[in-house]
């Protein structure tokens, strides 16, 4: 007779920590879920017995690798880079590389957990996978960049193709190093084939990839506030981050009639009381892009702006907030400055931002929250959708796209609202973005047995 683990929820966290030691931001991003998890499952025996839960919590595979490099003076540098292939039942794994120096097996094991139910969310075939490595892109030259990223794709190619595992960017991978790392993987393979996405346009990359994942993030907040008959014509945002999510939140947050008080780096933040116009983002998208310059010199630019140096924008009075730099970047003290301060609505364009104290805080404080794995999922739908086009031969117009975009990031806010309404106006979005992304893995993974 078969004999059904049936445990607790501290019990599964206790296993989940004691076979990931030294791994907190996974443990951490296993636990958000699995908070939400253990309440829709309790009268669902199938899930128990089939260990469906325990299962997602275990990557499929983690690849690790040595990556070995030569800098412009000749001394032989090496790295360590990493694949991490969590979850294919329901499509290839689909995930960004991130090169930073804080990348590590944690970092990449919760983005790459977090990622498989996001690319659920979207409705599209996608697994979850990340990668990346502790490359440090800071200082380096172009060449060097170059170097490494074809060092890099030397030996990822070997586990990676457009229909098993399809890498993007994520921080400190944009456009110039996906076109180095396809540039090699075409070399390698002799194959061209949708096998990254985040392309340049004139190989295969698709209109609207890099506005994606911020313009989505604000469609998400826009939904929560008109569900609850608002909208953001008028409200004052703050937003962390600078880069590729940060620019373009900011930049849609403008469109539809808010103004942007704050960005920053990990030197800390400024704050603009004018607003952040299309203008200043503008400029910031170039002295980041292309200069590789510091927030900070955004103060030299625009009159009336202050930078705070060594601090996050969190007690700076908002309407909304958007944590766009990254994980754990907004704690149970900011979380609480931001209720305190009167801030309605938060949008998660970054990967886990909040701490699980902060997510618990706007959880008592009934808060309009959008979770990453829903706010932030519109950079891998459009991903998903230039995998489509290269699998097609073909490029949709941007106009098409656009609407593709606002429908997906629509359908995830429709499956939030089915699994996460509380009742008396609470929507408990945390809560249904992660059962909404966990069933249909489920199910799939029920599909295929013991596997
Ligand atoms: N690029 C994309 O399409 C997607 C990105 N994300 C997430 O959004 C976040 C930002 O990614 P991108 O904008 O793509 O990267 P990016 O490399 O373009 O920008 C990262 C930004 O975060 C800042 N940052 C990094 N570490 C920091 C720290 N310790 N403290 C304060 N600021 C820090 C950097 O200065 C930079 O402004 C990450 O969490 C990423 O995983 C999520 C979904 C898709
Ligand atoms: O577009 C992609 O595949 C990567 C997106 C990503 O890394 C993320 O959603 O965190």
């Amino acid at each position: 007779m078969a004999v059904t683990d049936h445990v607790d929820l501290p019990t599964f966290m206790e296993g989940v920590n004691k076979r990931n030691p030294h791994q907190p931001e996974f443990v951490q991003a296993v636990q958000e879920v699995a908070e939400d998890i253990y309440d829709f499952i309790q009268d669902k025996e199938e899930y128990h017995s089939q260990q469906i839960l325990r299962r997602i919590a275990e990557p499929d595979r983690v690849i690790s690798f040595r990556v070995c490099w030569e800098d412009d003076n000749g001394n032989i540098r090496v790295q360590r880079g990493y694949r991490i292939q969590n979850n294919n039942a329901i499509g290839p794994y689909k995930g960004g590389i991130r090169f930073h120096p804080s990348v590590n097996e944690s970092v990449l094991k919760f983005l790459a957990f977090e990622q498989t139910f996001k690319n659920a969310l979207t409705g599209l075939p996608m697994g979850g996978g990340k990668g990346g490595s502790n490359f440090n892109p800071k200082g380096k030259s172009v060449r060097e960049i170059m170097r490494f990223c074809q060092s890099f794709m030397t030996e990822l190619y070997r586990h990676i193709g457009a229909d098993i595992d399809v890498p993007a960017g994520d921080i400190g991978v944009g456009g110039r190093e996906i076109g180095f790392m396809f540039g090699q993987y075409k070399r390698i393979t002799n194959e061209f084939t949708g096998v990254l996405t985040g392309k340049g346009l004139e190989y295969g990359g698709s209109m609207i990839r890099p506005e994606a994942t911020g313009y989505g993030a604000v469609y998400f907040l826009e939904n929560m506030l008109k569900h609850k008959g608002d909208g953001l014509q008028g409200k004052t945002a703050v937003i962390s981050g600078s880069g590729n999510v940060a620019t373009h939140a900011a930049e849609k947050i403008n469109q539809l009639g808010g103004k942007v008080l704050t960005l920053s780096d990990s030197g800390g933040f400024i704050h603009d009381p004018k607003g952040i116009d299309q203008e200043k983002i503008d400029w910031v998208k170039t002295h980041k892009t292309h200069r590789r310059g510091r927030i900070q010199d955004y103060c030299d630019e625009f009159e009336g702006s202050s930078f705070h140096a060594g601090k996050t924008p969190w007690n700076v009075p908002c309407d909304v907030a958007l944590p766009c730099a990254t994980q754990n970047e907004l704690l149970g003290e900011d979380a609480k400055a931001l209720v305190a301060n009167g801030c309605i609505g938060v949008s998660e364009g970054a990967n886990m931002p909040t701490n699980l104290e902060g997510v618990h805080v706007f959880k008592h404080a009934k808060m309009l929250f959008a979770p990453g794995k829903a706010a932030n999922a519109g950079g891998v739908a459009v991903s998903g959708l230039e995998m489509s086009q290269n699998s097609g031969r073909r490029a949709w117009k941007e106009s098409e796209l656009q609407q593709m975009l606002r429908d997906i990031m629509d359908g995830i806010h429709d499956s939030c609202l089915t699994y996460g309404d509380q009742g008396g106006g609470y929507i408990d979005y945390v809560k249904g973005a992660n059962i909404a992304g966990f069933k249909k893995v489920a199910d799939a993974m029920l599909a295929f047995g013991v596997v």
